[in-house]
């Protein structure tokens, strides 16, 4: 029998009649079911968080921080359980599930430090004039399934510190932590102002649509992220977009080549390459092409891959059946276009979602593999000569969301590092975030900003008091 979970909605955990189940990747068995809200269900719980806003946007801020110290507490002492959890519906090792539930607890205690600006000035006339940071309402904090808990965590931690009332909407594919959270958060706050529904494709169109809700900060694909805004378009609604990415990593000639690759190789299929910031497209100077490609390839084939709870692997498989697919596909048609694998390129048979790292060597910039985001265990290596062409080359992508850097001249490396049209880019490095800074796409890779003092404010309105 599978485990049964319960959504949060009002402060009361609820089973449904209707159930969606939740498998297993690695092994494709159905792992739990969990309620599928409706939208009567949805109606009463909107109305539940508008309803607790107007106690909550008055908590002083300092009270409010409180209750989310006391989250990061309760994450942290449950910090095994949630990463078995993640493990089992997402897939990926357990160190790594582990390292996400702890960065939840980090972000929890990172954003409770921080307070909101208030600007005050008394003009010539000596009209007094202050401009401070108001809550916006209800915001649905919308999570994709590579990262379910800490993408939810980024939206929830912000949303609440600065007033607003929230509903979390998880992955259908990977909703069993996030439930699990709403749990164990229940009795944190008030009823009404946490809420957490999972539910089934419909859910998603439901909760942007709905004109109780005043902003929705989403991360999923570009394609989605164009939905929702339109979505919201009706309502007017606040709106934070982060999607798609097709990060570029730039290798110069002067690099410790066999450590690079290391970092690279890790920077490419972390998560089975289902990372938003990962390294997608990697350009490695002529002058060192070979002997990178040698020892990046090495570290593909070294890399342990298995379920995430077998001790030592470090490539899960990949979290759902239409992404595998779509891996899949991408993997045929290079294969078809001829272009030539280092390693990788062959799919096992099931029971499970595994696809072995995928290299593929030097394939034209209008290749597939190049041009599409392919979120999963799959690389191009693209050889470069020139600066100029490099950053031309990285430049030329509908995405904008990272990159990366890499040299021993660290004053060249942030010179390159500052032409491409991105919204981070690391230099000697890669995949690092922290609550502190902001996390922005540019281009078709997204709409505003999460983290950092410009995230926080996201989740809030100017209001202007004069006199
Ligand atoms: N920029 C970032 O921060 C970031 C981080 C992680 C993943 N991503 C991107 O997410 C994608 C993979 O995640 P995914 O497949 O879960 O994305 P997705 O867009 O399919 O789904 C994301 C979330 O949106 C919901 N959803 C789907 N359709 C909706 C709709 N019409 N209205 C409202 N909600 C809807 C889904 O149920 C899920 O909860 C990749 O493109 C990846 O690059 C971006
Ligand atoms: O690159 S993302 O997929 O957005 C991402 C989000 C969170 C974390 C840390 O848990 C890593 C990558």
């Amino acid at each position: 029998m599978s485990e049964k979970f319960k959504l949060l909605s009002n402060g009361r955990l609820l089973a449904l009649p209707a159930t969606l189940a939740v498998l297993d990747p690695a092994t494709e068995q159905v792992i739990a079911e969990v309620p599928d809200c409706t939208a009567e269900l949805l109606d009463t719980t909107v109305r539940a968080a508008q309803a607790a806003f107007a106690g909550w946007s008055t908590t002083p801020l300092p009270d409010r921080a409180a209750r989310l110290q006391a989250l990061a507490r309760r994450i942290g002492e449950h910090a095994d359980e949630l990463a078995a959890l993640l493990t089992r519906e997402q897939g990926k090792p357990l160190a790594m599930a582990r390292a996400e539930v702890l960065g939840c607890v980090h972000w929890c205690r990172s954003f409770a430090a921080m307070a909101l600006p208030v600007a005050e000035r008394t003009d010539a006339a000596g009209i007094r004039w202050v401009t401070q940071r108001v809550p916006l309402g209800v915001v649905a904090a919308i999570a994709p399934w590579n990262f379910p808990l800490s993408l939810a965590v980024w939206k929830l931690a912000p949303a609440l510190l600065a007033g607003n009332t929230v509903i979390v909407k998880p992955s259908p594919f990977t909703p069993l932590a996030t439930l699990r959270l709403g749990e164990l958060a229940a009795d944190l706050f008030p009823p009404g102002v946490l809420n957490v529904l999972s539910g089934g494709d419909a859910l998603g169109p439901m909760l942007t649509a709905h004109p109780g809700i005043a902003k929705v900060a989403f991360t999923g694909s570009t394609a989605t992220g164009r939905r929702v805004m339109a979505s919201a378009a009706p309502t007017l609604k606040h709106l934070t977009l982060e999607l798609g990415g097709n990060d570029a990593a730039i290798v110069m000639p002067d690099v410790d080549v066999a450590k690079v690759a290391r970092r690279l190789f890790m920077g490419a299929f972390l998560n089975s390459g289902q990372v938003c910031i990962a390294a997608k497209r990697i350009f490695v100077h002529d002058s060192i092409y070979a002997a990178f490609a040698a020892a990046f390839v090495a570290a593909a084939r070294a890399a342990p891959m298995g379920p995430g709870h077998q001790e030592g692997v470090l490539l899960g498989p990949v979290q759902n059946r239409p992404q595998y697919e779509r891996v899949k596909d991408l993997i045929a048609a290079t294969r078809d276009a001829g272009h030539r694998f280092l390693t990788g390129g062959e799919v096992p048979e099931g029971p499970g979602y595994f696809i072995p790292p995928t290299v593929v060597d030097n394939p034209p910039d209008d290749a597939r593999v190049v041009v599409e985001e392919p979120f999963g265990p799959i690389v191009p290596l693209l050889r470069f000569s020139d600066v100029d062409e490099v950053v031309r080359r990285a430049n030329d992508s509908e995405f904008g969301l990272g990159g990366s850097v890499w040299s021993a001249d660290v004053g060249r490396a942030r010179a390159i590092a500052g032409r491409l049209q991105a919204g981070t880019v690391w230099i000697n490095n890669v995949h690092l975030l922290d609550p502190q800074s902001p996390f922005a796409g540019r281009k078709q890779s997204g709409i505003g900003a999460e983290n950092g003092i410009e995230g926080l404010l996201e989740f809030t309105a100017i209001q202007t008091l004069v006199g």
